[in-house]
């Protein structure tokens, strides 16, 4: 049989990478010197969305305006830039959970542990085929965005789509580290449905999961910096952390939150109120208190749950700090 010209490989490849791969709609960011990412824009630009970066400021740039699925460096030609750039992307808290594939000129073991050292996935070796490449690329792909939904579901509650008390657990320990980095103070709210046995026996389970929702979006809505966090706690128990924020702000946050969802005017099944509230315990770290008293992370939410306590027995539909 004749050989192959190498034209008509490249086609059959062309096709078969088409046929594959036709259903991603997937950002491709390229880092690399202007040449370097020119180059590889040829190779990717029929398969994915192609954006290229050649210093720090292009890749913050492009991380604002697009979707970034997958991070492609190459070490050609300037061994500061690659580096630089892997170094911005670890320090990133947004751009740290995009998949990073260095593309490496050298065959240096030392510049690819380097790389892997630095965050990146896989470090490929130059030359590659470009059609292997492209489905190399595009399995990455596949597989973070399947790892990604995983996390997702894994950290959410599936009812109400807050987080969970697993990602709580998480979250209140690297709040924990920024109260100490940033030295301003972490609050925490413990927030309990009232008299929430008596809707459901009243009302039935289904009605109930209803109005967990209608007060998981309250909570939501409530919480509106960047930093705020919300999570189900358990049952019909929900906890909200409010990073750099004085106890001032943790109150202000209670009572908007008391009043949000009396205003939801779902009916009571109880005789001491008309609408259905809740009550909320606040509580307040100062990083002094920290080492002054010898506390723990799960202090916060303990002495929020305590409080939440109180407003309970202090008449419920309020706040206790
Ligand atoms: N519908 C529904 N009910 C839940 C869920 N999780 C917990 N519950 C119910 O929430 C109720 C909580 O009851 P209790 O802990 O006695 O508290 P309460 O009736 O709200 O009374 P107070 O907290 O004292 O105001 C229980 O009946 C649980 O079965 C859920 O996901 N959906």
């Amino acid at each position: 049989m004749m050989p192959k010209s190498s034209n008509l490989l490249q086609t059959e490849e062309s096709a078969y990478l088409n046929r594959v791969f036709t259903d991603i709609d997937q950002t491709l960011m390229l880092v690399g010197t202007s040449q370097s990412t020119q180059n590889l824009s040829v190779t990717f630009e029929k398969t994915f969305n192609v954006v290229t970066a050649s210093n720090t400021q292009d890749i913050f740039k492009a991380l604002g305006s697009e979707n970034i699925d997958l991070i492609l460096v190459d070490t050609a030609g300037d061994n500061e830039l690659w580096i630089e750039s892997l170094r911005y992307i670890r320090s990133s808290s947004l751009l740290n959970l995009i998949p990073v594939i260095v593309l490496s000129e050298k065959n240096s073991v030392y510049e690819q542990l380097t790389a892997l050292e630095l965050g990146a996935l896989d470090c490929l070796l130059k030359p590659v085929n470009p059609f292997l490449l492209t489905a190399k690329i595009s399995n990455y792909m596949k597989l973070m965005k399947n790892v990604r939904e995983l996390e997702l579901v894994s950290s959410t509650d599936g009812l109400t789509g807050l987080a969970n008390k697993m990602q709580l657990d998480t979250t209140l320990l690297s709040e924990w580290h920024r109260m100490r980095r940033s030295k301003r103070p972490l609050c925490a709210l413990m927030i309990d449905v009232d008299h929430f046995k008596l809707f459901n026996d009243a009302y039935g389970h289904l009605e109930g999961d209803e109005c967990l929702k209608s007060v998981a979006e309250v909570i939501k809505h409530v919480t509106g910096r960047d930093s705020d966090f919300a999570a189900r706690f358990g049952g019909e128990e929900f906890v909200i952390l409010l990073p750099c924020t004085e106890k001032s702000g943790a109150e202000k946050i209670a009572q908007t939150l008391l009043t949000k969802i009396v205003a939801l005017k779902i009916p009571s099944a109880s005789k001491q109120h008309k609408f259905l509230s809740v009550s909320i315990g606040v509580s307040s770290c100062q990083p002094h208190d920290i080492d002054a008293q010898g506390i723990e992370p799960s202090w916060l939410l303990e002495e929020a749950d305590k409080n939440m306590y109180k407003a309970k027995q202090n008449g419920r539909n309020q706040y206790c700090l």
